[in-house]
């Protein structure tokens, strides 16, 4: 039996940052990483291959996006002349890290270019300072050891190994993008469910590492749920066998779809259609009418989708839960069994990365739902004020209980919480804008008595061939709350590039 090789990678937690890149004599990059160090003057450094970088592909991937801006943006190179071929390859360098861990640094290499047109200085930009262990799967430095140079931190990396990175342009970090392509086509193998792909046909640009798939919201500071034993409740008086054992929809009964849009045409006499037409005018409530079921099967799919009633509407959809007497075959229960249809996130012309799905779908079918940490609205705003301008938003407000109405128990805006998909979250966090959208975000509840946590889930608007980029309008509203929401030339303002023959011409109103 061949016996597998035990890897060690560097110690993320003391990794400062990665700061300069080369390649070395086989043509292989390598990746100079700064260690954290107490004592801020002084530095340890060491060379890395990218076998060692796992933990800390997310730090290359921000290293190389921002080399590569900067060799876009002219910014840095200076009055560098950048070497000629010849002279960019004596620049390579072996890795001291293949030496022993007693090896000690700056091994001088008198072979360096003394070209004019980069004048570096070997002994700069050869500084490997640091003793580098190897125990239990880690690599870290051992900075305290006898002989160790140092250097001052203020000084990595030094200007001659900023400008022997600049001399391999970006093609010197060709090995290095294809390591995070990898890192993030292993993120998405792991996400449960249908197949996720990822394509980029435009350029070689990779999502972010520095995001977590995750399976639910996770409740950021000050978030928190209603007292489930308090205020959750199931359904009491349905049953797994109840209407030929198709569950929930067959009942007047099931308590879960108490909150949900009555049914006119269930109504079953004159005193029911009088209260509805009362509960259309506001003056009445909804109890003991007919509610609306959310699901009805596709008669050629023979899939579940949502009905047509609340695909055309903004209504709420209620879901049985763990508590109800239903059991887990009910039809009640669509949007927490999860995912069903593969997904493909890809490169966009002018609107970064977006979701498509690579199989036809059907009108009304579920798709996913829109994850992320639930943050408060203070910690909301700040985070948007803390970020530059235009930077994409990832900001989803759970606002569709607000009553400001000035009654007691109404919930204003801003007790609401807000879904933040930046750092963590699903798929759907790169689902584009159009204004003239083929998906639609719906909340559903599981517990109809918290109005500040709900799922929101995408549904499919119409037919959607396979192939399709999926969009949503971010600014789903009636179009006279549209009107109204527009502030004309104010706020900020993000250019849409939907490209619909109705364009409203900006992101947000
Ligand atoms: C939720 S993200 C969508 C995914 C994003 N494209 C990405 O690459 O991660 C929202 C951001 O995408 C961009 N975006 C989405 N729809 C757009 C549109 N129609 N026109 C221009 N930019 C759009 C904006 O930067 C917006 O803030």
């Amino acid at each position: 039996m061949p016996r597998s090789v035990a890897r060690n990678y560097v110690k993320k937690s003391l990794v400062d940052q990665i700061c300069a890149h080369r390649i070395d004599e086989a043509g292989t990059e390598q990746y100079l990483i700064k260690w954290k160090n107490d004592a801020l003057s002084q530095a340890v450094v060491s060379w890395h291959h990218l076998d060692d970088l796992i933990p800390i592909a997310d730090s290359l991937q921000t290293y190389i996006n921002n080399f590569i801006l900067n060799i876009k943006s002219g910014y840095g190179t200076g009055s560098l002349t950048l070497a000629p071929a010849d002279q960019v390859s004596s620049l390579k360098r072996k890795s001291p890290h293949d030496e022993s861990p007693a090896s000690r640094a700056s091994s001088l290499d008198t072979s360096t270019t003394n070209s004019s047109a980069i004048s570096i200085s070997s002994s700069k930009l050869e500084v490997w300072n640091g003793v580098l262990l190897k125990k239990a799967g880690d690599i870290y430095p051992h900075s305290l050891a006898s002989g160790v140079e140092r250097i001052d931190a203020t000084t990595v990396p030094t200007p001659e190994m900023l400008s022997a990175a600049k001399a391999y342009l970006a093609d010197g970090v060709k090995q290095g993008r294809k390591f995070i392509r990898r890192q993030f086509l292993g993120q998405l193998e792991r996400i449960p469910g249908p197949k996720v792909t990822f394509v980029n046909v435009i350029n070689k640009e990779t999502p972010s590492l520095k995001f977590t798939y995750i399976q639910d919201y996770v409740l950021g500071h000050g978030v928190s749920r209603e007292d489930a034993d308090a205020v959750k409740m199931g359904c009491e008086k349905c049953r797994p066998d109840m209407g030929g054992n198709r569950g929930c929809e067959y009942t007047a009964k099931c308590d879960c779809l108490e909150f949900a849009v009555p049914d006119l045409a269930r109504c079953k006499d004159d005193e029911q259609k009088e209260q509805f037409a009362a509960w259309e005018r506001g003056e009445a409530g909804s109890d003991g009418l007919p509610k609306r079921f959310p699901y009805r099967i596709d008669p050629n799919s023979k899939k579940f989708v949502l009905d047509t009633f609340y695909l055309e509407s903004r209504n709420p959809i209620y879901e049985c839960n763990e508590l109800c007497r239903c059991g887990s075959g009910c039809k009640n229960r669509l949007v927490q069994k999860g995912r069903t249809v593969p997904l493909e996130i890809f490169k966009t012309l002018k609107r970064g990365f977006g979701l498509r799905c690579p199989i036809d779908l059907k009108r009304g079918q579920y798709i996913d739902r829109y994850l992320g940490e639930l943050i408060t609205d203070t910690e909301a705003s700040a985070r948007e004020a803390s970020g530059i301008f235009d930077k994409a938003s990832y900001l989803f407000t759970l606002d569709k209980y607000v009553q400001d109405d000035g009654e007691p128990d109404s919930l204003r805006r801003s007790d609401c919480y807000v879904a933040d998909g930046e750092k963590m979250g699903g798929l759907t966090r790169f689902i584009n804008h159009s204004c003239d959208p083929n998906c639609r975000l719906f909340t559903v509840s599981y517990n109809r008595f918290d109005r500040r946590i709900y799922d929101l889930a995408f549904f499919a608007l119409d037919n959607i061939p396979a192939g399709t980029e999926l969009t949503f309008d971010y600014n789903d509203v009636e179009e006279r709350e549209l009107q109204a929401n527009d502030s004309g030339e104010g706020g900020s303002f993000v250019k849409c590039y939907c490209g619909s023959k109705n364009c409203r011409g900006k992101l947000w109103v």
